[in-house]
């Protein structure tokens, strides 16, 4: 006997079991469609008198990615979710969920007002809310302290992270695991448990255990969650329910949970998070401007794949790359060196495999000094020194060596890769994979194409990309590509805003409390102030002898600021030798405290240039370094070399440190309003005429002359801007 119809299929089975199966490909949100199936069909089983029991699961072996994100921001119409899950709680007749694939969310809290849990051992759960901006609520918050206690609830619901089942067997979420069919064993299960008192498994009339140390677990929590959170919302109202639920009544718990979810729902950090969550995926469906796209671009198989240059992004690259199961040949022509990476590159694997708790794959790499080793690889990444002389002779040898067909990608961060490519005897074959360090770690990679990369090329970097647990986003080529050309004004702005009056600690509090990780300065005391001057003085910007005057603070006749020439000169490169914009106890070390040499020096440096320091407040420096790389941001989308908006969101959030509740620097843009960001990049041009970066980008202003569209609709008006350029 079966129902079709619906958007939850119902079959008997098994002569007595009511099976309602969730079908709303690919991941059985729970659509108003689908939550008015399981009403109806829930109904059903419930007043047929021959079923006893009844089983819930999802199609295609996926049980349910929770609410339908999609409607959030819409409408909303159909049955609500929490009377529906109230309605299968206090069923007279037992009801399991059969969990196979993801229950996330809205689907882990239908699970939760079953009255039994049965999970497939590849089965993965959690309540991703707070990754949206939202919290579980459909009693999410109320019915989880309940079953599993305070502690375990407050991690899983203010960090979103997924649990295996084993995971979740242990901490109570699931009554069993099985190998087999889950759905098999539920169905078997809950014709096990027909007929009996159902009185306690309903987790909405259990008592919360309160933990003894109550008010110090929350106070530390809270704490940690503002820290971690940083301005964001939702992991602060996660807690405040989780509270409500250790100290309220369900039904009060239940009105604390909406009330605050009500909060969240309406607020832009929840539009902003849910904007990334969709345009993480939209990076995936990449196209070139030759019109070459995801879907008709095949990607080649990638078994084996070699690593050229063992420093630090060598070593996090081949770690990657055996952390995804590749084979991998590992190149350091310096014997020492080889040898410290074989070292440092094991010791990584094996952390990694620990934390983890599986065996490291140390024997996947094979390293060498002789670049013939790599012959047979399909795909090669060179991570030698950022130098193009050094760079296009390596390139020439991979071309020599490597079989026919083998891809030739450079992680270099900011050279010309067609140039690298037009040395090479097969250009299409050649594409950038930047990677960011550690590249072990960090989940964004630029995959840089050229006119003569092949969409093949970039199908297979895109793929290898996202085998590595990356984000990829493909982008074209141009100095710096995305991220680190954007980054430019951004760090003119904030050496601007020194030589003005502000120091290193008002600029990054600024932009710390806006939600970076780090402000400014202290990630260029992180990263080292070396690598910027190497690349200022290969530009020709660095001038030995410092004049005093405005003549000597410009550049190819723009402004220009030699602060950070300066520290250089003397030594300062950030936390490496102890001293940058920051002091550090010793060279290595991560704590920047204030350093009065440093203000004494902006001090003098100011006299010595004429300049009259005045008072910068936070609102300046985020607009000046704001718009100033939203601005940047427009161009790199008038020139095509990226495809959209969301490509360059998710490059920001993913790899920049971005804070996600503000989705990215052009949803940033949007959220303040067009009109806004263009009157004050036109007030600051006005005010720093010299700084071309400042000159609001063309694209923008005619973004503002249509009015400003939302976000979704940008990729029209550039593509007609583009064709009339
Ligand atoms: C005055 C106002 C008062 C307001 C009161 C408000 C009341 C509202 C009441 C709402 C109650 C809601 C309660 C609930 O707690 C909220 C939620 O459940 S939010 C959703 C939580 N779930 C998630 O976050 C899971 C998200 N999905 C994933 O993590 C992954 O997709 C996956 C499930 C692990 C699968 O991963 P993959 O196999 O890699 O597949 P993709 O990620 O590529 O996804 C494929 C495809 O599916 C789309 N998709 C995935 N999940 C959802 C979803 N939940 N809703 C809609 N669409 C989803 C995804 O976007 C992909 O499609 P594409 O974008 O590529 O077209």
């Amino acid at each position: 006997m079966c129902d079709k119809g619906s958007m939850a299929q119902y079959t008997r089975v098994s002569g007595f079991v009511g099976l309602i199966t969730l079908q709303n490909p690919p991941v059985n949100a729970l659509s108003a469609a689908v939550r008015q199936g399981i009403v109806d069909m829930v109904e059903r089983a419930l007043s047929d008198p021959i079923v006893k029991s009844v089983v819930i699961c999802g199609q295609n072996g996926n049980f349910c990615g929770g609410a339908d994100i999609k409607e959030f921001g819409t409408n909303m119409s159909g049955p609500p979710l929490v009377p529906m899950i109230d309605a299968i709680e206090a069923a007279n007749k037992p009801v399991v969920a059969a969990i196979e694939g993801s229950a996330l969310g809205g689907g882990l809290e239908l699970a939760l007002g079953c009255h039994y849990r049965i999970a497939h051992s590849k089965a993965r759960l959690g309540l991703p809310e707070v990754t949206l901006g939202l919290l579980p609520a459909a009693g999410g918050t109320q019915r989880l302290p309940r079953l599993v206690g305070v502690p375990a609830a407050l991690n899983l619901i203010t960090t979103g992270r997924h649990v295996t089942a084993a995971q979740a067997l242990q901490l109570g979420i699931v009554d069993q695991v099985t190998d087999h069919n889950a759905v098999d064993v539920a169905v078997t299960f809950s014709l096990s448990v027909a007929g009996q008192s159902l009185d306690a498994r309903r987790i909405s009339t259990y008592l919360c255990p309160l933990p003894s140390d109550f008010d110090a677990l929350f106070e530390g929590v809270m704490q940690k969650v503002r820290q971690s959170a940083r301005g964001a919302i939702a992991p602060v109202a996660c807690v405040q329910a989780v509270r409500a639920a250790a100290t309220l009544p369900y039904t009060k718990g239940m009105e604390r949970e909406q009330e605050l979810m009500a909060t969240l729902f309406t607020s832009g950090q929840a539009r902003a998070q849910q904007y990334c969550f969709f345009a993480q995926r939209a990076v995936g469906r990449w196209r070139m401007p030759s019109g070459a796209r995801w879907e008709t671009s095949k990607p080649r198989p990638v078994h084996k794949a070699a690593v050229i240059g063992l420093g630090t992004m060598g070593r996090g690259i081949t770690v990657a790359l055996a952390q995804t199961g590749l084979s991998v040949v590992a190149v350091e022509t310096q014997e020492k060196q080889l040898m410290e990476a074989k070292q440092a590159v094991s010791g990584m694997l094996e952390r990694g495999a620990k934390r983890h708790g599986v065996v490291p794959t140390l024997d996947r790499i094979s390293y060498s000094q002789n670049i013939q080793a790599i012959a047979e690889v399909d795909l090669v990444i060179e991570a030698v020194f950022e130098d193009m002389a050094l760079k296009t002779e390596v390139f020439q040898q991979l071309s020599a060596v490597c079989k026919p067909g083998t891809l030739l990608c450079t992680n270099t961060s900011a050279l010309d890769v067609d140039k690298l490519a037009s040395e090479t005897p097969n250009p299409e074959l050649v594409v950038g994979m930047h990677f960011f360090a550690p590249a072990h770690v960090m989940k964004l990679l630029e995959v840089v194409y050229g006119p003569r990369s092949s969409p093949q090329a970039v199908a297979t970097a895109m793929q290898l990309g996202k085998k590595m647990g990356k984000v990829s986003v493909a982008v074209g080529n141009c100095r710096g590509f995305v991220g680190n050309r954007m980054l430019m004004p951004y760090l003119q702005q904030a050496f601007f805003l020194l030589e003005e009056g502000a120091t290193p600690e008002l600029v990054d509090q600024a932009l710390e409390e806006f939600g970076f990780p780090m402000g400014v300065f202290r990630m260029s005391d992180l990263s080292g102030l070396d690598i910027g001057w190497r690349v200022r003085k290969r530009d020709e910007l660095v001038e030995p002898d410092m004049a005093s005057g405005k003549s000597a603070r410009i550049r190819q006749g723009s402004r220009y600021s030699p602060l950070g020439d300066l520290l250089c000169e003397q030594g300062r490169f950030g936390q490496k030798t102890g001293r940058g914009w920051y002091q550090y106890d010793k060279p290595g070390s991560r704590v920047a405290r204030s350093d009065p040499w440093l203000h004494s020096f902006l001090v003098e440096y100011r006299a010595r240039h004429g300049l009259v320091p005045r008072s910068i407040d936070h609102q300046e420096v985020l607009e000046r370094c704001l718009y100033a790389l939203i601005n940047e941001g427009f161009r790199i989308l008038e020139d095509g070399i990226a495809a959209g908006p969301e490509d360059i969101d998710v490059i920001y959030v993913f790899g920049y440190g971005w804070p996600r509740h503000r989705g990215g620097p052009m949803f940033y843009a949007g959220m303040v309003g067009l009109a806004k960001v263009l009157e004050r990049l036109e007030h600051y041009q006005q005010a720093h005429p010299d700084v071309p970066y400042l000159q609001p980008c063309s694209l923008l202003r005619r973004l503002v002359a249509g009015g400003s569209p939302p976000i979704h609709r940008w990729r029209e008006v550039i593509k007609k801007h583009q064709s009339q350029l």
